[in-house]
């Protein structure tokens, strides 16, 4: 089983370049089958979710072709099957995509209920009452979902709750409907906005993404493109947060500031210093870190991507600090594992209450899932002494190479899978 070995307690300085967002691709790769011709998307992030949801749609027929480790060619006019194997479905939450994608293309589409991290229970019922609305029949058996439907009729569609994946998904399922469908309540995430434009360039015509409602007008087919994934919010503000919690210097290239203001805003609340450039931030830790009061929010909120590495920050911080996490209802699970490392944080309901430590100290910890492991991670680098974190494979799910980034930045982080690596790790950092 691979593990990351951490020896914390480096002041970490430099740059890091960031790559496309995942969550982004994810919806972008979906929509590149929605064409008959070839599609080239470029900035992918080579991580595991990616990688898993190319060989969903290779399963189904698409041409999958990767010009390099960030580029792929992809071709829908092979698709010979609109059934999506179980197999892919179970390891990743984003395949919920493929549903909006081939009901959109065929009218049709039977995909298992989709996996992803467990952080809460995430149904999808705003997906579903969407192609319902849309004119779909959708019916839930033996764990897969069948959409049908004779044709698509653009709708009037609100969305009782904000829902990135159910906006995305409607989108999909609507671009090529007869007429217009409005969806209001939508979710305003720079992904949702990446979509809408990757679309826009493959002939739909999507307005308002980035607002409440966004108007969908379908068109009769849609058409190969050259597409660039927007940078990874989250991967930034993880390197951010890097920054903070070593107290370091760390420019984080590659990125586009607005989508970070939130991240930024709690980083100056914290006493970080962060200077903002055209397309890279500059963050400069803090001898003390300051306590806070945090929200994660839809966008523009703060993002609850990013509610696992703040709380690492704040339980380094002077004073008690609270979180209160409104999207998922289990996505504290880290905190036991970081109160091994000596952190202060009772969970009451929905909220964090963190009394800030002076210092973790190293520790056996388990990622229990893709953000609450990265902040694991950084709670290593801050410990004093070693910290082995477990369970990576959820890290690499939505980081590319996240210990060679790391490395670079002057942190000693190995990936190790037997005792013999960690052997050579402790004799290497002394
Ligand atoms: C692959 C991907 O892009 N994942 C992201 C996406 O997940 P995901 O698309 O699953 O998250 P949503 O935005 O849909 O979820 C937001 C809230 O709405 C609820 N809900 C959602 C759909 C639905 O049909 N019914 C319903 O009640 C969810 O339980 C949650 O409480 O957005 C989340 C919120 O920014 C991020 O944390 C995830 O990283
Ligand atoms: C929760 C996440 O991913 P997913 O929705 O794919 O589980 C995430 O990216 O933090």
């Amino acid at each position: 089983m691979d593990q990351y070995i951490i020896k914390g307690g480096k002041m970490l300085t430099g740059s890091v370049e960031i790559g496309g967002a995942k969550n982004a691709s994810l919806a972008i790769i979906a929509a590149a089958i929605m064409t008959d011709e070839t599609v080239i998307i470029e900035n992918l992030p080579d991580v595991e979710d990616v990688n898993v949801l190319l060989q969903a749609i290779q399963g189904i027929g698409a041409v999958v072709e990767r010009v390099d480790r960030h580029c792929v060619k992809i071709n829908g006019s092979t698709i010979s099957s609109v059934s999506v194997d179980y197999e892919y479905i179970k390891k990743i939450r984003a395949s919920y995509y493929l549903l909006g994608a081939l009901l959109g293309k065929y009218k049709m589409a039977q995909v298992a209920l989709p996996g992803g991290c467990n952080i809460g229970s995430r149904p999808i019922d705003q997906h579903i009452k969407g192609f319902k609305a849309l004119g779909a029949e959708v019916t839930i058996e033996h764990g897969m979902i069948l959409a049908k439907a004779g044709t698509l009729q653009g709708k009037h569609i609100y969305m009782d709750v904000v829902s990135v994946g159910a906006t995305i998904n409607i989108m999909l399922a609507a671009v090529m409907a007869e007429g217009i469908t409005d969806i209001e309540n939508a979710a305003k995430e720079p992904h949702v906005v990446d979509v809408a434009n990757m679309l826009n360039s493959m002939g739909a015509n999507i307005k308002g993404a980035g607002t409440d409602v966004i108007r969908v007008n379908g068109v009769s087919r849609l058409h190969g493109t050259t597409y660039s994934v927007i940078p990874d919010q989250i991967e930034a503000g993880t390197f951010m947060f890097v920054a903070a919690v070593t107290r370091g210097d760390i420019t984080v290239k590659n990125v586009i500031p607005k989508h970070l203001e939130a991240i930024t805003s709690k980083l100056l609340e914290i006493g970080c210093t962060v200077e903002e450039y055209d397309d890279s931030v500059r963050v400069k830790g803090s001898e003390s870190i300051v306590c806070t009061h945090v929200k994660t929010l839809p966008y523009p909120g703060f993002p609850t991507d990013m509610q696992p590495q703040i709380s690492v920050a704040l339980a380094m911080a002077k004073g008690t600090s609270t979180i209160t996490e409104s999207i998922f209802e289990n996505r504290f699970k880290y905190v036991d594992e970081l109160r091994r490392m000596g952190a202060s944080i009772k969970v009451e309901g929905n909220t964090a209450i963190i009394d800030g430590v002076n210092q973790f100290t190293g520790a056996q910890v388990s990622a229990p899932d893709l953000r609450a492991g990265a902040a694991l991670v950084l709670a290593g680098l801050a410990a004093q002494g070693l910290t082995l974190v477990e369970d990576i494979r959820f890290i690499q799910r939505g980081y590319e190479d996240f210990d060679g980034k790391l490395r670079a930045l002057g942190a000693q982080i190995e990936e190790v899978s037997s005792e013999k690596d960690v052997q050579k790790f402790k004799l290497k950092v002394g």
